[in-house]
């Protein structure tokens, strides 16, 4: 038996893994980034230009400077506030080129990998689980690359040249900048404990309000034949205000913020000032150089309120990250090892394999079945033996909980993912047609497939008519935003996709019950052209199916008990032989 939990997420990465990871990622774009981190340096470096000149003009004009000496510094002042802009504009421009890059392989990897994940593995996360990564997730991670990390980097490198700046002056300036760190760091402290739950009440309080105010919307007749206009907005009443005192404690938090900032700013500033007069007192520093170290320090508020503002944001892209991290670094089917090779000649094989979705319900029980080279076998039982099941264990989505599965001779378990799924097709009811040209469609199967492949593909699937009908033929757009295809044609699409996949073996699960009476005959006749001197487990629902094949597997209750020719099961008098019976009698009264 397996005894894989019911429900299991998929991993987080720890910080250390995440970190990693971004590291890996940005550190393919090196050269970029450090265009990034120089543009952003020289933008600082720059802005520490005016207020260093200012303090200058101040000792000019203090001492009776000349009047085109102040004139000069204005110009150099002009020059450098260009400069800054160019180089924050260019380290902006460059910042945006990488984040934007690892976002996309971020996002590309993290499809890929979810796309090769065991489809058990998904199925025990839970579908939820992988979407919310795959969107929500990656979004975050979006909001927090494009807003926050620019501005942190900006920041960064603002704090950094001021700090130096600062200490070019006086190391006594410095350390008053150092001494008000602290409650900067209380601070950040308070507002990123709190503001992720505060800000996330806000916008539950917001869904739920859109929530009960588009029920109502939808379902405006409802509400008007039982005059429930009235009870239903005090409903909306309660919700708005409870997104109004929501909104309330952000605001309140922010106030918070904006409060302490300035607290650290009139703390720092009113001690600059003080240390300035007793050193211009004994003569270490000037006026000027004093107003320049104001100036400097008065600079370091925009930044650090800035990474303040953004500091939620980041935070939760990080924990985004660590959820995408930790699927990227899942294993995928079949990365364990290479192309296995396998021979052909023993086909598929299973013996005495049990299998249940949980350990408590035992579906499979001691299941051996084969399928030779070219041999169609049909799996037929009651509703619930265990069919379905089989057919997933069979084609390598569910593991065996013990006995083997081998394609070839080799355990399918080690034969890698995706040639997995090329030697082994399994087609079920839930066919998808992907949005795309009906070209695309089809070869996604087989890339390299020239459009005669395609339409013989099609041909023999019974296809071709209804596509070549069609304006556009093999380029007709088809799937959500094109031309919507019936049951019957995505059905067909499917088994030209099989024909073109050229499988070891096809599992067919009811690929033809959906179709209705008059389009079950016509897709039987598809299929069949389509499985003609393949390998093929089918598993038949209508006995016709089961009577065509060259051996029949009977399962009842998860378990093998009945095997042969239709003839000599019949022959037997047998289970099989008395449902065959009743199902020939069926037909006869119909
Ligand atoms: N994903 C699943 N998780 C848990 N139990 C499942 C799952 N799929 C099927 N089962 C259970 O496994 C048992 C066998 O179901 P299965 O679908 O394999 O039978 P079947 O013979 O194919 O039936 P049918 O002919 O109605 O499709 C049933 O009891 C079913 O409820």
């Amino acid at each position: 038996m397996t005894t894989r939990p019911v429900h299991e997420y998929l991993p987080v990465a720890d910080w250390r893994r995440t970190v990693r990871a971004l590291l890996r990622h940005l550190g393919r774009h090196r050269g970029r980034l450090a265009l990034v981190i120089v543009a952003m340096t020289a933008s600082g470096a720059f802005g520490l230009v005016t207020p260093r000149l200012l303090g200058s003009i101040v000792d000019l004009v203090a001492h009776g400077g000349d009047v085109s000496d102040v004139v000069a510094r204005g110009g150099v002042m002009v020059a450098a506030a260009i400069g800054c802009a160019a180089c924050a504009g260019v380290g902006i421009a460059a910042a945006a080129t990488v984040f934007e890059a690892v976002l996309a392989e971020l996002r590309e990897d993290m499809i890929d990998t979810v796309l090769r994940l065991p489809v058990a593995r998904v199925e025990a996360a839970g579908t939820g689980d992988v979407l919310s990564r795959a969107t929500d997730d990656v979004d975050k991670v979006s909001e927090a690359i494009g807003k926050a990390l620019p501005s942190m980097l900006m920041a960064q490198a603002g704090v950094v040249v001021t700090v130096i700046g600062l200490a070019a002056i006086d190391w006594r300036f410095l350390l008053v900048a150092v001494a008000t760190a602290p409650l900067y760091a209380v601070t950040a402290r308070m507002y990123i404990r709190r503001a992720p739950a505060v800000y996330a009440a806000e916008r539950t309080a917001a869904a739920d309000r859109a929530h009960h105010v588009l029920g109502p919307i939808q379902g405006v007749s409802t509400v008007r034949a039982f005059d429930l206009g009235g009870p239903l907005s005090v409903r909306i009443d309660g919700h708005s205000w409870a997104v109004v005192r929501r909104s309330m404690r952000a605001t309140v938090l922010q106030a918070r913020l904006t409060g302490r900032l300035n607290l650290g700013e009139f703390i720092g500033m009113t001690v600059i000032l003080l240390v300035g007069f007793v050193l211009v007192g004994d003569g270490s520093v000037t006026v000027g150089a004093t107003t320049a170290a104001m100036l400097f320090f008065l600079a370091l508020f925009d930044p650090i309120g800035q990474v303040m503002y953004v500091l939620d944001d980041l935070q939760s892209g990080a924990a985004a990250l660590g959820r995408i991290v930790g699927v990227l670094d899942m294993p995928r089917a079949g990365d364990s090892s290479d192309d296995v090779e396998t021979d052909d000649g023993t086909g598929l094989v299973a013996r005495g394999v049990d299998f249940g979705y949980t350990p408590e319900h035992p579906i499979l029980h001691d299941v051996s079945v084969s399928v030779g080279p070219g041999e169609h076998v049909a799996l037929v039982g009651m509703s619930g033996a265990g069919k379905s099941t089989l057919a997933t264990v069979l084609a390598g989505i569910h593991p065996a909980g013990s006995g083997t599965v081998t394609l070839g001779g080799v355990a399918i378990q080690d034969i890698p993912g995706t040639d997995r799924a090329r030697r082994i097709a399994l087609l079920t009811q839930e066919v998808h047609v992907f949005s795309g040209s009906l070209r695309e469609d089809l070869q996604l199967a087989a890339p390299d497939a020239s459009d005669e492949r395609l339409w013989a593909a099609l041909k023999k699937a019974g296809a071709h008519d209804r596509v070549r009908h069609l304006k556009q033929g093999l380029d007709t757009v088809v799937g959500e935003n094109g031309e919507q295809v019936d049951a019957m044609v995505a059905q067909q699409l499917a088994l030209a996709r099989i024909d073109l996949l050229d499988p070891d073996v096809v599992i067919v699960d009811e690929a033809t019950a959906d179709a209705g009476s008059v389009g079950a005959g016509v897709l039987e006749e598809s299929a069949d052209a389509i499985l003609a001197g393949r390998s093929a487990l089918i598993i038949a629902h209508r006995l016709s199916q089961a009577a065509a094949a060259d051996r029949i597997v009977h399962l009842s209750r998860g378990r093998v008990v009945e095997e042969g020719p239709h003839a000599d099961l019949v022959a037997s008098g047998g289970r099989y032989s008395e449902i065959w019976a009743a199902w020939t009698k069926g037909r006869e009264e119909a």
